[in-house]
């Protein structure tokens, strides 16, 4: 053991009505235009549950419940990881884009053909499978 501390980033696949809700980044350059799942880093002091509520407040303005994990994580540049989180809509809620150019809902027959970040196509098999 290093005592490295590693910086999780968490996500969540929001599946509603068999679709799954994913975001088009506005920033930086090298990610502005590629698609991701809601999410961002954990903050001291919180658990990834509270971490994925806070992102989903803030970059959505929805309330979610977080469900299982999906997927393994995958190591990012720099050596943060990411995690995948199932995770549904409460009280009704509609998604809207807060600090994303765009929001979008594929279906298991689109969730290959996204323009997804690199870190994020590896999940691809695993999102279809949540889908399936
Ligand atoms: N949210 C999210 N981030 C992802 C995904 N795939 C992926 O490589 N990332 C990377 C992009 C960023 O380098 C990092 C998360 O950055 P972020 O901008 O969403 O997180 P944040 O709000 O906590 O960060 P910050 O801009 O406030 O520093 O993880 C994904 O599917 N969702």
């Amino acid at each position: 053991m290093t005592g490295t501390v590693e910086r999780v980033i968490v996500a969540a696949a929001i599946v509603d009505g068999g679709k799954l809700l994913v975001q088009q980044r506005a920033y930086p350059d090298e990610a502005a235009g590629l698609w991701e799942l809601p999410g961002g880093r954990v903050e001291d002091g919180e658990t990834e549950q509270d971490a994925l509520r806070r992102e989903c407040s803030e970059e959505l303005d929805v309330e979610v419940t977080v469900g299982v994990r999906i997927g393994d994580d995958v190591v990012l540049r720099g050596g943060s990881l990411l995690r995948v989180y199932a995770a549904a809509l409460v009280g009704g809620g509609v998604p809207r884009a807060v600090e994303h150019k765009a929001l979008r809902w594929v279906g298991a027959d689109e969730v290959a053909g996204v323009d997804w970040l690199p870190a994020d196509r590896g999940l691809v098999p695993d999102l279809e499978e949540l889908l399936a």
